[in-house]
């Protein structure tokens, strides 16, 4: 969930990103930088960097704002040590892993969760899982305890048992333990008992963000991300050696221990992350500055992970080169797509990460400053998947993050439900005002959706219709194609006018009045 500007990359450095993961599940190879660079235009940055200028602009004018904002000078060496910064071991081993899967179920009490299942929440660990290329679960083991927050999390007699049946399970090569976060204690006792790797929803997810994120800014995120699990890697760490009496002694010469050394180096890391996060968000909101006076609309496309998102906006720009996968989180970059709707108006599509219930909260935190853009759009598109079953529950859990995003009262009140995968349900029709069914994947319903969306804006940005009788001698026809839509021109021969119909900001409208105050 959350936004930015998908860099165009070299080549070379694609490929570097991809290697890093082995273990992603067959994503399909990248497009080459050209077309990537076309389908995934920042927010804003509409002519693209190197792009080749695919703008909403079809007249092939360059905007007029890019001149008028001084960017910000990167500082020569920030791509080289923003590279260093990123470099660090994968959190989760390569390689193929049969993992049992261990869902702790909390039946009762303050930790019951509110609104979920416990089958939702497997199926969704083991989508997780799935994810991951060449993991697969072995076995799934719903245990009840009353004492989530013990340091083993289970009773006594139900740990005894469970870890009875982990070692019996042949072939197994990891636990994926379905807690939010798991301590380096817990972690370290539990591995000792079931004699196999046990993993958290923590490192699980930022494994899969690792491997999906592409441009600096998603990946400097996951870096912030990962350093409470690089700090209590330390410890443990620090404790493995303290047991062989390496730990507390000082490096020579320098006053520090070998813990304080490690400390402070995380320290550093985590303020260069922080201060290259910043000078990307910076120039993201200048790009974003620079969007909105030129006044295209801006639709944020928003929902559940795997709702059908980037779907929907690549059938509703046509653009082949967008890729969706079957697979959560596959978009972590908020891109920016153009689009025309049925009176040929150009809107900006924003194609956003998607959300998860119960999504650890140092991911959360380092992610949020994306979805700014989304606070500044002109309308929300809340795309919902209404074959999946914990369908309303996911619907839930969307809401309940777009409030915490503090948006604005009307765009939040004018969200546009978009009701996906239809075709998996034949005869499915909406309940409810604001609501159409389609089917990105064939195609259905997208007509209708156009039209409503072309309302949506209309209404949102204070655009109107208008028919404007306009003399074909004077500039003023040039002009309305310059800065409003067009949409039809009748001419009148014998008067040497024409009336045209266009649609209109308010501002344009205004500026057209004093241009030409006849
Ligand atoms: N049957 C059906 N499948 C669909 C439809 N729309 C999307 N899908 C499938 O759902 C899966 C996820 O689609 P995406 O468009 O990548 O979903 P997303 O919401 O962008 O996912 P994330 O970026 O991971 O959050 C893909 O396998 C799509 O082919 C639809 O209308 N019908
Ligand atoms: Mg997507």
């Amino acid at each position: 969930m959350w936004a930015l500007r998908a860099a165009v990359r070299p080549r070379a450095w694609l490929s570097r990103v991809v290697r890093k993961c082995p273990a992603l599940r067959a994503a399909p190879p990248l497009p080459p930088c050209p077309l990537r660079a076309l389908a995934a235009l920042g927010p804003g940055d509409l002519q693209g960097r190197g792009g080749g200028g695919r703008g909403p602009r079809a007249d092939g004018r360059r905007s007029r704002a890019g001149a008028e904002e001084e960017e910000e000078e990167e500082p020569e060496d920030a791509e080289e040590e923003e590279e260093e910064l990123l470099r660090s071991e994968p959190v989760l081993p390569a390689g193929a892993q049969r993992v049992c899967l261990v869902h702790p179920e909390v039946k009762w009490g303050p930790g019951k969760p509110q609104l979920t299942r416990a089958e939702w929440q497997v199926a969704e660990a083991e989508a997780l899982v799935r994810t991951l290329d060449g993991w697969s679960v072995v076995e799934t083991m719903v245990v009840p305890t009353k004492t989530p927050d013990r340091k083993l999390i289970f009773g006594k007699g139900t740990l005894e048992h469970l870890t009875e049946r982990i070692r019996g399970l042949a072939g197994l090569t990891a636990v994926f333990l379905n807690v939010e976060r798991m301590s380096t204690p817990t972690k370290k006792e539990l591995e000792a008992a079931w004699g196999v790797r046990v993993f958290d929803r923590f490192t699980v997810v930022l494994h899969i963000f690792r491997c999906n994120a592409r441009t600096r800014e998603a990946r400097l995120q996951v870096a912030l991300a990962e350093l409470p699990l690089l700090r209590s890697n330390l410890k443990n760490d620090v404790a493995r050696l303290d047991g062989r009496g390496g730990g507390s002694r000082y490096i020579m010469g320098s006053g520090e221990s070998f813990m304080q050394v490690q400390q402070r180096l995380l320290k550093e890391k985590e303020v260069k992350i922080r201060k290259a996060l910043d000078r990307l968000r910076r120039k993201r909101q200048l790009l974003g500055r620079q969007r909105r006076r030129r006044e295209f609309p801006v639709v944020s496309v928003v929902g559940y992970t795997n709702c059908g998102k980037t779907t929907l906006i690549r059938a509703l720009t046509g653009d082949a080169a967008i890729q969706p996968r079957d697979q959560l989180f596959a978009t972590l970059d908020v891109t920016a797509h153009a689009g025309s709707l049925p009176s040929r108006m150009t809107v900006i599509y924003m194609d956003t990460i998607g959300f998860l219930s119960q999504l650890p909260h140092s991911l959360i935190e380092a992610f949020s400053a994306t979805l700014e853009d989304v606070a500044h759009s002109d309308l929300i598109v809340h795309v919902r998947d209404v074959s999946h079953p914990e369908s309303e529950l996911q619907k839930a859990s969307v809401l309940s993050a777009l409030r915490g995003l503090r948006l604005p009262a009307p765009l939040l009140d004018s969200v546009l439900e978009v009701h996906n995968k239809a075709d998996l349900l034949p005869g499915y029709s909406p309940a409810g005002p604001r609501a159409l069914a389609v089917s990105a994947l064939l195609g259905l319903g997208l007509e209708e959706l156009k039209a409503e969306l072309e309302d949506a804006v209309l209404r949102a940005t204070g655009r109107r219709v208008l028919t404007l009788r306009v003399r074909l001698a004077g500039p003023q026809l040039s002009w309305l194609h310059k800065e409003a839509t067009v949409q039809q021109v009748d001419v009148v021969p014998e008067a040497g006018v024409a009336d045209v119909t266009v649609i209109i900001s308010g501002s344009a409208y205004g500026k057209f009045r004093k241009l030409f105050p006849e």
